[in-house]
């Protein structure tokens, strides 16, 4: 009945009516790699004044903040070899997915503050069990964090949550006890890395061998980042229909921009180029849940952790829709006038 374009336009307004209901989740978990302190990330991006800088962005914003996730430890499930306290990560999962899937559930996008990266495992399958299996994931890190307990050099889970959740790579796991849950799972074929840097030799191997889309910093400086967005887009969703999931790892940024988290690697994007891929997502009106992961307020020093936690809420800014030309008044069509 309706065109193309006419549908396309019903949705774009729908979602940006959407979009401004956001819901906050923090996880303020550490158990997948070994650096205290990753935990503390969500008290002090919120210290830092995400709540507000987000209510700030117009006046349409509506923000509930769902609080911390909280998890006890199954007494039940067993250690798995090579996967450094596997019982915190499957624990925590069944929680943080609940948690997502309830929050989207509600009708909000969800906005899920680290912990380590070990987290984004329940995140997306929260968006999943929500949405449905056909969603984007687009992971944003200088690492592939795409390791399986056997491929892994050092055993710590915030490098393997792409693996656990590519349903490609279920045959190269041992069985996982508590996990049942995690399913279903997505597909690699729905996936984008943007900022890789620091990649495995394993990891290398697979991004190769399943042919995924990823957009590494040689690549985003031969093309520019808008094209590559643009790319990434145009490849993983011609029809602009489904739902987008953002994975920021904040390392993805340059060691300059974000100093204060356990992995960093120079070389990496500025805060621009970071602002810039959540405005493009923003833009999209696709957004369902954002993670931002593995600002560790423990590393460096008062002035790295600063510059660390606003880089952060910069980057949130830009996925729900603050403007770097600024807003004009929402109620008033003129100056005013001097009297
Ligand atoms: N989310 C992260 N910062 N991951 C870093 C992973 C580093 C390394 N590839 C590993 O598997 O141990
Ligand atoms: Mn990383
Ligand atoms: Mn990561």
């Amino acid at each position: 009945m309706f065109s193309k374009l006419t549908r396309c336009l019903f949705t774009q307004i729908r979602n940006i009516v959407r979009d401004t209901k956001v819901g906050v989740l923090g996880v303020p978990f550490e158990n997948g790699q070994p650096k205290i302190g990753v935990g503390n990330g969500p008290r002090f991006i919120r210290d830092g004044g995400l709540i507000q800088s987000l209510k700030e962005i117009h006046a349409y914003m509506d923000v509930v903040d769902y609080g911390d996730v909280t998890y006890t430890i199954d007494p039940q499930i067993q250690n798995v070899p090579n996967m450094k306290e596997y019982v915190h990560m499957v624990s925590c999962s069944r929680e943080v997915t609940k948690r997502v899937t309830e929050i989207i559930k509600d009708g909000r996008v969800c906005l899920t503050v680290g912990g380590d990266h070990a987290i984004a495992v329940a995140t997306v399958d929260g968006h999943i069990q929500a949405v449905s299996h056909d969603i984007i994931l687009v992971w944003i890190d200088a690492h592939a964090d795409l390791n399986t307990s056997h491929t892994s050099d050092s055993g710590n889970t915030h490098g393997m949550p792409v693996a656990l959740l590519a349903k490609e790579l279920s045959d190269y796991w041992p069985y996982l006890p508590g996990m049942d849950w995690q399913n279903p799972v997505m597909s690699i074929k729905n996936l984008v890395y943007f900022g890789l840097r620091a990649v495995d030799s394993y990891e290398r191997l697979i991004i190769e061998k399943l042919g995924i889309l990823a957009f590494g910093m040689e690549e985003i400086e031969t093309y520019g980042i808008d094209a590559c967005i643009n790319m990434a887009f145009e490849k993983l969703d011609p029809d602009k229909q489904k739902s987008i999931h953002v994975s920021f790892d904040i390392d993805a940024l340059d060691a300059f921009e974000a100093p204060s988290t356990g992995t960093p690697v120079r070389g990496g994007l500025t805060l621009r180029e970071g602002v810039h891929i959540m405005e493009a997502v923003h833009r999209s009106g696709r957004l369902t849940a954002m993670d931002l992961v593995e600002v560790n307020p423990s590393i460096g020093s008062k002035k790295d952790v600063d510059i660390t936690v606003s880089a952060a809420i910069h980057v949130i800014k830009a996925a729900f829709g603050f403007n770097r030309k600024g807003l004009k008044p929402s109620n008033v069509s003129d100056l005013p006038k001097h009297t």
